[in-house]
């Protein structure tokens, strides 16, 4: 059952339109990330969830109750921002029973859930400590803390983690996951990491400008992109214009092999290969190396055949410099087509 859906939502911000007609929805438990390039508009939907920003239009759904009219802090929703927001004149104690001490909540229960969440971030004995004497990662870890201590059911991340170095960045997805699950969130996770999307989720969202473009399991979104915008953002993937007709896909030679049947209707396409189902061919070839990066243990190649320009990754030591004409394999049966 979908415990916090959106439908048909337009926001906009200083006389721009920011979301576009945002339809989306999530069910109870599960972590949902929301993808795409810097200003598409992920920070803007989360606050609108929130209740920091109201919609022009749209329709705002939390565990079944319409929460257009809510206020920020009557919607079971809590947002953790990149800057943490933490009050830097009060204690890790302070900052964490804050919102819980503007609820009226007694001195005893508020001490009782500091002491709770300090133990499940991993900073038990850190109640004293002021802000500025905690690491990033422990301010991240206060950060949490707060924002879980009013036992919110759907937990907003606006990129929590950006600011981390990998290291620290791994420890908090797993923390985050475990929290996730063992208080049974629901959670919204903004992100521009495609990586940590598809290793966290349940499910992405992939945004470009103000609108939801792909919204599916991780497996799907990667292996099977709606669009080339989509599948370019989870790294530069190869074209070859072509065209359809009587059910055979023809392309520039040499590039394709003389038949390339496919089940589509006559028209122009785009085929989209992935770099890993390019391999190399240790033998001499239509294709010019343009360039070799080293990648350790592995090197990345460019080549190119009339107009056309590919790039993949191939294993071990390759023994090939740039200039030097090889062939390849292409696995076309692994490709996508778009219709242009
Ligand atoms: N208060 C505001 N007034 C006018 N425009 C705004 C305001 N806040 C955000 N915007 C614009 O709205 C667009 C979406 O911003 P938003 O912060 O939602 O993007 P984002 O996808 O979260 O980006 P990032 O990944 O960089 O955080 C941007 O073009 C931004 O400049």
């Amino acid at each position: 059952m979908d415990y916090f859906s959106i439908s048909k939502l337009h926001v906009a911000l200083g006389g721009c339109s920011i979301l576009k007609g945002i339809d989306f929805e999530v069910k109870k438990g599960e972590l949902v990330s929301l993808l795409g390039p810097s200003g598409c508009g992920k920070s803007t939907l989360l606050k609108t969830t929130a209740g920091l920003i109201a919609p022009e239009q749209g329709e705002i759904h939390i565990n079944a109750i319409r929460v257009n009219n809510v206020p920020p802090e009557k919607r079971g929703a809590v947002i953790v921002f990149q800057d943490l927001r933490l009050f830097p004149h009060l204690n890790v104690a302070e900052n964490i029973e804050f919102g819980l001490k503007m609820k009226g909540i007694q001195k005893e229960e508020r001490c009782a859930t500091v002491t709770r969440m300090l133990d499940k971030v991993g900073l038990s004995g850190y109640e004293k400590r002021k802000i500025h004497e905690l690491s990033g990662g422990q301010q991240q870890r206060v950060a949490l803390a707060r924002a879980l201590a009013g036992k919110p059911e759907l937990l907003l991340l606006d990129e929590p983690f950006s600011s981390l170095d990998n290291h620290l960045r791994q420890k908090m997805r797993e923390l985050v996951l475990a929290l996730h699950r063992e208080l049974n969130l629901t959670t919204v996770l903004v992100t521009h990491d495609q990586e940590e999307a598809l290793m966290l989720s349940d499910r992405v969202a992939v945004m470009l400008n103000g609108q939801i473009v792909q919204f599916d399991t991780p497996k799907n979104i990667y292996e099977f992109p709606s669009s080339p915008e989509v599948a370019d953002y989870f790294g530069d993937m190869n074209y070859i214009e072509g065209t359809v007709k009587n059910g055979c896909f023809t392309g520039p030679a040499p590039l394709l092999p003389e038949r390339l049947e496919v089940p589509l209707e006559d028209g122009d396409y785009l085929l989209m290969i992935k770099p890993h189902l390019i391999r190399l061919r240790k033998e001499p070839g239509p294709w010019n190396v343009t360039s070799v990066g080293y990648l350790g243990g592995r090197s990345q190649l460019r080549v190119s055949c009339d107009r056309t320009a590919l790039r993949f990754v191939s294993n071990g030591d390759i023994g090939i410099t740039a200039g030097d004409a090889v062939a390849i394999d292409i696995d076309y049966r692994k490709g996508i087509f778009y219709k242009k």
